[in-house]
């Protein structure tokens, strides 16, 4: 049964014969099917089809019995929790957020893989992580898409976010379609760049975060379209913390060094475009942008989230693009208001282009990313909590950091442990687990201060970063075990980067046994 507003969105006609319920295609899917959901940091993710899925397992007792590979651009909404909950993945890639799959993924029941996001609907493409199949076995063997409406000629016009779906349409046995009927069309807001794999791949054209290439919408073979199925939910964004003491005082450094940058001429008045990561620091750290006093910024980055929309309305934005407009409700409520404004002033791109190395370099993007941790050389842990714990997985950090012009990571300089408000130092004399290399980054930031790494020798950056960075319980405990580094490689002739392998954990293995990593004393 389709209702008047899916036919109006659905405007090729021979899809109007597909429609069906979502309870109608749960019979369509068999265990060790792999999966390839629409989304990209929870919004834009298909939602009745994997609800009904999971209705299903619960009211039949198959938790454990029907499991899938599933891919996601980055982070899909609340249903993959539930999935996860229900033991209804098997493996996952290549980002994710929220604590049941988390703890799914620690407990060892999801097997994940964290991929660089602007590498990984490539290498799906080819046909590196359905390797195991027989010669011939389709890719995926589903691609769930969320559309806002379906054009004359059957394509996708997506939601809110871009993500990896052009690539999983194309490697897809089938695709189910599920039209969001109750979240206006986002139709004219996309530019698409469909897969074109190597080596005849040309380059990508953009040359200013304005340019287009002016495909809006994502082609489909219709006769892989099995099913269209209209949705009636929105996305549900939660609200970011509001900007705290912490996070005012990691902007006000980050603002001073750039407008630094700029009376040096090493930028222009308008900065370059900004890339900025996800969570409540990065949140914070634009809402910090938005009271200063740059005009005319642009904006190169996978995620937009609300605070964005402050730097639009007061005027100091001129144009945004990403993959992703994560959006709070408000959010989206503001956004929709002023559509008529930000469907000029923004445009979402797939995750390959909007994280393609290539362009971020090409643009001399401004990235900004938060850390689990930082050691003193600059090695950046952006994944997992004392080298084992995964949070989120690397995103689109490392595309980033690598690549962009100014390379910056932004972190409180202590959290709080079980027992300890400063138990945790952001700074660690050796990273438990490391995505950004000290060749990567240029700028620590914390709420302490900035330390300012170019030109630094690995021992000129350890004394900046534990000066400006650290928090001041532990700056003499991180001068102390750089000191005496420095002692044992100097008799041993190893003095380039010094460490005491035996002590170079001791942060982490304190914090495990004692419950804070404020070391007393080395072995
Ligand atoms: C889709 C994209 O890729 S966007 C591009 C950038 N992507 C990335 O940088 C990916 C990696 N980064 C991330 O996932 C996040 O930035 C994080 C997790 C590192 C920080 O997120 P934020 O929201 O800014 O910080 P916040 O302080 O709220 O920390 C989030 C959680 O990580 C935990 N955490 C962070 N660092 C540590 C640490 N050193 N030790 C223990 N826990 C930690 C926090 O305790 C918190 O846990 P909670 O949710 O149970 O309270």
């Amino acid at each position: 049964m389709s209702s008047s507003l899916l036919k109006q969105r659905v405007r090729f006609a021979p899809y109007l014969d597909r429609v069906k319920s979502a309870a109608d295609v749960v019979p369509l899917f068999k265990t060790g099917n792999a999966l390839g959901w629409s989304g990209f940091t929870g919004v834009g993710a298909p939602k009745v089809v994997p609800q009904a899925l999971a209705d299903h397992v619960e009211q039949n007792s198959l938790q454990g019995k029907l499991r899938f590979d599933l891919f996601v651009g980055a982070s899909a909404g609340p249903e993959e929790a539930r999935w996860a909950e229900l033991d209804m993945i098997a493996r996952r890639s290549p980002h994710q957020v929220g604590k049941p799959i988390a703890s799914a993924i620690n407990q060892g029941r999801i097997q994940f893989f964290d991929k660089h996001l602007s590498m990984f609907p490539q290498d799906l493409t080819y046909g590196f992580y359905s390797r195991d199949k027989p010669l011939g076995a389709p890719i995926l063997d589903y691609a769930i898409i969320e559309a806002t409406a379906i054009k004359e000629d059957g394509s996708i016009v997506p939601g809110p976010s871009v993500g990896a779906s052009p690539e999983f349409v194309a490697v897809a046995d089938k695709v189910i379609v599920e039209v969001n009927t109750a979240t206006q069309s986002f139709e004219g807001i996309h530019d698409i760049d469909m897969p074109i794999n190597p080596p005849h791949r040309p380059p990508y054209p953009y040359i200013s975060v304005d340019h287009r290439c002016g495909v809006d919408s994502i082609a489909v073979d219709p006769a892989k379209v099995v099913a269209i199925v209209e949705s009636n939910q929105r996305d549900k964004v939660p609200p970011n913390h509001p900007s705290d003491a912490t996070s005012r005082a990691i902007a006000a450094h980050l603002i001073e060094f750039l407008e630094h940058e700029v009376a040096f001429g090493r930028l222009p008045k308008n900065l370059h475009p900004l890339q900025s990561g996800i969570g409540n620091i990065a949140n914070a750290v634009i809402e910090g942008l938005s009271s200063a006093s740059f005009q005319n910024l642009t904006v190169w980055t996978e995620v937009l989230q609300d605070s964005f929309l402050d730097l639009f309305e007061n005027g100091s934005l001129d144009y945004a693009t990403a993959t992703s407009i994560r959006l709070t409700e408000p959010g989206f409520k503001r956004f929709f208001d002023n559509w008529d404004d930000y469907s000029k002033k923004l445009c979402l791109r797939s995750q390959v282009v909007s994280n393609s190395p290539e362009i971020i370099r090409r643009l001399g993007v401004i990235a900004m990313n938060t850390p689990v941790e930082v050691d003193i050389y600059a090695h950046a842990n952006s994944t997992n909590v004392s080298g084992s714990r995964m949070l989120n997985g690397l995103g689109g950090s490392a595309d980033f950091l690598r690549n962009a012009k100014l390379s910056i990571m932004h972190t409180p300089c202590a959290r709080p442990s079980k027992t300890d408000p400063t138990g945790i130092s952001t700074i660690v004399p050796m990273a438990s687990h490391v995505d950004q290399t000290e060749h990567d980054l240029d700028v620590v930031v914390t709420d302490q201060g900035l330390a300012d790494l170019r030109g630094l020798s690995p021992t000129e950056r350890a004394r900046e970063i534990i000066n400006h960075c650290a928090h001041p319980e532990y700056q003499p405990i991180l001068m102390d075990y750089l000191e005496k580094s420095e002692f044992y490689a100097r008799k041993n002739k190893c003095m380039h980067e010094p460490h005491m392998l035996k002590n170079a954990h001791k942060f982490h293995i304190n914090l495990a046994e004692k419950g804070t990593m404020k070391v007393d004393s080395w072995d």
